[in-house]
């Protein structure tokens, strides 16, 4: 018996659906990648899950990618990303890793205790703005909490735009409020410090999920996703909650227009200091500086910001300078190929 998944429960949307000719859509096999091992991938397409065996063929590919196959399950070609998670790796041979791609939500996760931290939630702003998702602010223990309104208020002043959502992620009927992104054609994932509640969020979103969806989310039949090692999991409303180990490990490198975007306050303050370089600590004509010390601008906020540009410099330099190291050390292998051949041919 074959098990049919519709696509939309596993996070197609229009947004890949435009990226088909109308030859691709009818021959073609959509597929999602959930879950990566060392040697093959593992898809879901419309008629159950597949293997994909990785050859040198075939592009980069991550959790959430999308691709085509041909009907006998060959690859095709990879669709167009919404957003893409990478971490900078040192040691291995690629500096870039590809942590995830096409989420389309994080849920910026903080606890509203003693560990509550303006400067965390920025921080993971300006991850989710560099890799292209959309960030909510989910604010969890709202059940521990004397006044969550306190924590959502301070959440808010990053940002009057921002979504802020208190919840109590070991009630269902308690994260409610986060249904209208955990829906049909949507995925999403979860960042936040340790202890935060993300893994009681996961749980409490596809809690609903196995009792809904039950068997018909294994091929094998087994039922829970814990059999398995994908990192997605349908959701009962019909989005994809993407949960892989790696995100928990992304750093700031090469984050500078997240950074930039997190902070568009100061960086529009910054276009009127009176230097192009200033460094908004002590030069003359500092419309930060000046911003600070009429109140418009909180202090903190600036001495994040620093840190964190300093911060995603720091790593991009190192990841610049292992990219030289790596390109020289093959200028070096092909001038001594080179000579060799000389060698050889002068014989
Ligand atoms: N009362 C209450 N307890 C919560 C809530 N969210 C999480 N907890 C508890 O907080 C503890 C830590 O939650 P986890 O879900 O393990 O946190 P985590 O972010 O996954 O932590 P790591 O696995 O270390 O990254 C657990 O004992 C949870 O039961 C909440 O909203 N209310
Ligand atoms: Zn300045």
């Amino acid at each position: 018996m074959t098990t049919r998944f519709s696509l939309s429960q596993w996070g197609w949307s229009p947004f890949f659906q435009q990226q088909l000719t109308l030859a691709e859509s009818s021959d073609y096999l959509a597929a999602r990648v959930i879950a990566q091992h060392r040697s093959y991938l593992e898809l879901i397409t419309e008629l159950g899950q597949r293997k994909l065996t990785l050859t040198n063929a075939m592009p980069t590919l991550a959790v959430g990618d999308w691709l085509l196959l041909y009907e006998d399950g060959r690859f095709y070609r990879a669709l167009d990303r919404l957003s893409l998670f990478s971490r900078k790796s040192a040691g291995s041979k690629l500096s870039e890793q590809l942590i995830a791609v096409n989420v389309d939500t994080v849920f910026i996760t903080s606890a509203m205790n003693r560990d509550f931290s303006l400067n965390r939630i920025e921080r993971y702003l300006a991850l989710t703005k560099e890799a292209g998702a959309e960030a909510v602010v989910v604010l969890t223990k709202s059940d521990l909490c004397e006044n969550p309104e306190q924590y959502v208020t301070q959440a808010q002043t990053l940002d009057p735009f921002l979504v802020v959502e208190p919840v109590n992620a070991l009630d269902f009927s308690r994260v409610k409020s986060l249904m209208p992104w955990c829906k049909s054609g949507n995925t999403v994932a979860i960042l936040g410090s340790s202890g935060v509640g993300k893994s009681t969020l996961v749980n409490t979103l596809l809690g609903q999920s196995t009792q809904q969806t039950g068997s018909a989310r294994d091929d094998d039949d087994k039922g829970r996703h814990t059999t398995t090692s994908r990192s997605l999991h349908p959701m009962p409303n019909g989005g994809v909650l993407l949960d892989t180990p790696g995100m928990r490990e992304l750093q700031l490198a090469n984050c500078e227009s997240g950074v930039q975007e997190t902070f568009s306050d100061i960086s529009t303050l910054a276009e009127q200091c009176r230097y192009k370089d200033c460094q908004h600590e002590s030069e003359p004509g500092c419309a930060v500086q000046q911003a600070i010390e009429n109140g418009s601008l909180d202090s903190r906020r600036l001495e994040s910001y620093l840190k964190l540009m300093r911060e995603q410099a720091h790593n991009g330099a190192s990841l610049a300078e292992r990219r030289a190291r790596d390109r020289s050390l093959s200028r070096y292998y092909r001038s001594v190929l080179n000579e060799s051949n000389k060698f050889k041919k002068g014989r």
